[in-house]
C-alpha cells in the first residue's frame, strides 16, 4: 500500500521503523479525530480475549433467567389438577397413564409485552452468541428458562430458509404466496434437531445433577435417531438406538453408526420399536428421547413461531405438517399458540396435517369426525419416516387441529412420488414426507378449500438427500404399478459428436415449442 493511502488513515499508527514515519509528522500528531454523529451512541463492541470461548462468555455475562419457569402438568389437564412435575424429574407419563406437557408460567412471561418479545428474538437471528444464535434457544424463555447457558448442547439449529416456491406455486397450483419452510435443512438433515438440542441438553444438566442417566434412547424411522446420536456424541453421552431393519433409508441408517450410537436394526416395524423402548427404558437407566418426552416439541415448537417472525409477525393464513407420530403437528400449534397467548400476534393460521395413506390412523379418525381412533398396520411407504400405525401424541393430534380449525389429508404413492417429482422439477429436492404435505395442497387447492391468494406454509420436514434411492426409483420408472409420469431418466447417447448434435437438436426444438 502506498503511504499516500495509509495516510487517509488517521488512527492506524505506523511503526516507528517505517520509511516515511520520520518524514511525514501527520501519522503521529495532527490528524483531525473522526466526530461520531450524536446518534452514534452504541458503546463499542469489544471482541472476547483470545482464550475465552463462546460458551465461556456467555458464562462470564451471565444474565438470570428474570423468573420464568416451566413444569411438566398432564396433557390437556382439568383445570383444577394440581398433578405437576419438576423438569429434573425423569417422567414421562402422568399419574393416570396419560401423556404430560411442559407448561410455562405464562404470568411471569406476561410481564413483558408482545414487542418486547418480538424485539428480544429479532435481535437474536443470525448471531453467534452463546446459545442466542441457536433458532431454539434465540427463544430460551419459552423454551427450557431455567437450564444454564453452560449446560446446552446446540449445533445453532433452527434458523431455517423460508423458501418462497414462486414457480411452484404459480405453475401447478395458481399460488403467488406459497412458501416452503425447510426445516430439513439441518445439522442431521431434519425437523429433529430443534427438539434434540433441547432433550439432550436437559439430559447433560441431569447427569450433572448425578441423576440416574447412562445413555439415552429411542425407537426411530431414521431422523429421530440421527438428531439423538448427533447431539449425544457432540456432548460426550451414549445412545442407544432401535431401528426397525430394512425399513429406512441408507442415508439415515449411516447416521447413528457415524456417529457413534449403539444401532439395534430389529426385524419389527416402528410401532415395534417404539413398544419395546418404553419397556426398556422403564427397566434401565436409559432416558427416552422420542416426542413421547414433551421436552422434545419445546424445541419443535420454535419453528412455528420462526415462521411469524420470518413473516414479520403476520400470520399465514395455512399451515401444512406431514405427520407421523404426531408430535410435530402439536408443536407447530403449541409455538403459535403461545405467540397469540403472549400478544405477538392477534390469531393463529389454520392446520393441516397430512399423512401417507398407507399409515393413515390419523387421516381415518379424522373421516370419523374424531369419534373412534384405532392404530392400523402401517403399510410400506416412500414416506418411510412416516410410516407409523399406532402414534405416541395421538391426543396432542387431535387437540392441535380442532383448536386450529384444522383438516387431516392422505396422499397415495403416486400422488406423493408425483408431488415430489413436480416440486424438484422447479428447483428444490424435497423428501417425500414434503412430497405428502403437497399433496394434501394440491387436494385442498383443487377442491377450493384453501384460496389462490391465501399466505400458506408447506412444512418441508427433511432434506432431499436423505431419500435419494426413492428419487432414483421414481426417474428411473422402476416403481411397479406407477406410471411415474415426470420422470426424466438420463439419455444413453453415443460419444460422438453426431449422436450428441441430434440428441441436443430434438431438446431443443422440444424446449422452443414450449417457449
Ligand atoms: C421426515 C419426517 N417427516 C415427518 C415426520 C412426522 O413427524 P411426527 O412424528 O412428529 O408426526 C417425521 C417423523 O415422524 C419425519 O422423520
Ligand atoms: N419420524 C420419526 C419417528 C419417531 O418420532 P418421534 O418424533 O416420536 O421421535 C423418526 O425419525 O424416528
Amino acid at each position: 500500500m502506498a503511504a499516500s493511502s495509509l495516510l487517509r488513515y488517521p488512527t492506524l499508527p505506523l511503526h516507528p521503523h517505517h520509511p516515511t514515519a520520520t518524514h511525514n509528522p501527520r501519522t503521529t500528531l495532527h490528524f483531525n479525530p473522526i466526530k461520531c454523529s450524536s446518534t452514534d451512541t452504541t458503546p463499542p463492541k469489544h471482541r472476547r480475549p483470545a482464550d475465552e470461548n463462546i460458551r465461556q462468555e456467555a458464562h462470564r455475562r451471565h444474565t438470570t433467567n428474570q423468573g420464568f419457569s416451566a413444569k411438566y402438568v398432564p396433557f390437556n389437564a382439568d383445570p383444577s389438577s394440581t398433578e405437576s412435575y419438576s423438569l429434573d424429574e425423569i417422567v414421562y407419563r402422568s399419574r393416570s397413564g396419560g401423556l404430560l406437557d411442559v407448561e410455562h408460567d405464562m404470568e411471569a412471561l406476561r410481564k413483558f409485552d408482545g414487542q418486547y418479545w418480538k424485539n428480544l428474538f429479532d435481535s437474536r437471528v443470525g448471531k453467534t452468541n452463546w446459545p442466542y444464535g441457536s433458532g431454539v434457544w434465540s427463544k430460551k424463555e419459552w423454551v427450557l428458562p431455567e437450564i444454564d447457558s453452560d449446560d446446552i448442547v446446540s449445533a445453532f439449529e433452527g434458523n431455517s430458509n423460508l423458501f418462497w416456491a414462486e414457480r411452484y406455486g404459480k405453475q401447478f397450483l395458481g399460488m403467488n404466496d406459497l412458501w416452503v419452510k425447510h426445516c430439513g435443512i439441518s445439522h442431521t438433515g431434519s425437523f429433529k434437531d430443534l427438539g434434540m438440542t433441547v432433550l439432550v441438553s436437559q439430559v447433560n444438566r441431569l447427569r450433572k445433577m448425578n441423576r440416574p442417566v447412562v445413555g439415552v434412547g429411542c425407537a426411530s424411522t431414521g431422523d429421530t435417531s440421527a438428531a439423538l446420536s448427533a447431539y449425544c456424541a457432540a456432548a460426550g453421552i451414549p445412545s442407544i438406538v432401535f431401528l426397525p431393519a430394512n425399513r429406512i433409508s441408507i442415508a439415515q441408517l449411516v447416521q447413528p453408526i457415524a456417529n457413534g450410537a449403539f444401532v439395534l436394526s430389529l426385524d419389527t416395524d416402528f410401532d415395534g420399536c417404539m413398544q419395546l423402548i418404553r419397556e426398556v427404558t422403564a427397566e434401565l437407566p436409559i432416558y427416552l428421547a422420542n416426542s413421547l418426552n414433551s421436552l422434545r416439541l419445546e424445541g419443535q415448537k420454535t419453528a412455528a413461531i420462526e415462521i411469524l417472525q420470518q413473516f414479520d409477525w403476520q400470520v399465514p393464513d395455512w399451515v401444512i405438517v406431514p405427520g407421523g407420530n404426531l408430535g410435530n403437528i402439536y408443536a407447530f400449534y403449541k409455538g403459535f399458540h403461545m405467540c397469540k397467548e403472549l400478544g405477538l400476534v392477534d390469531r393463529i393460521p389454520r392446520l393441516v396435517c397430512a399423512q401417507a395413506a398407507n399409515a393413515n390412523p390419523l387421516y381415518l379418525h379424522f373421516k370419523s369426525d374424531w369419534k373412534d381412533f384405532s392404530a392400523v398396520k402401517a403399510k410400506t411407504t416412500f414416506a418411510s419416516a412416516i410410516q407409523i400405525g399406532d402414534p405416541v401424541s395421538i391426543d396432542r393430534a387431535v387437540y392441535a387441529l380442532q383448536k386450529s380449525n384444522g383438516i387431516v389429508e392422505e396422499a397415495t404413492e403416486e400422488e406423493l412420488m408425483d408431488a415430489m417429482a413436480q416440486a424438484d422439477s422447479t428447483g428444490m429436492f424435497i423428501c417425500p414426507h414434503t412430497g405428502v404435505a403437497l399433496t394434501a395442497l394440491i387436494k385442498l387447492r383443487n377442491s377450493g378449500v384453501i384460496k389462490p391468494t391465501e399466505r400458506t406454509v408447506v412444512v418441508s420436514t427433511a432434506h432431499g438427500l436423505k431419500f435419494t434411492q426413492s428419487k432414483i426409483d421414481y426417474h428411473s420408472k422402476a416403481i411397479p404399478d406407477m406410471a411415474c409420469r415426470y420422470a426424466n431418466p438420463p439419455v444413453n447417447v453415443k460419444a460422438d459428436f453426431g449422436s450428441v448434435m441430434d440428441v441436443l437438436k430434438k431438446y431443443l426444438l422440444s424446449k422452443d415449442s414450449k417457449a
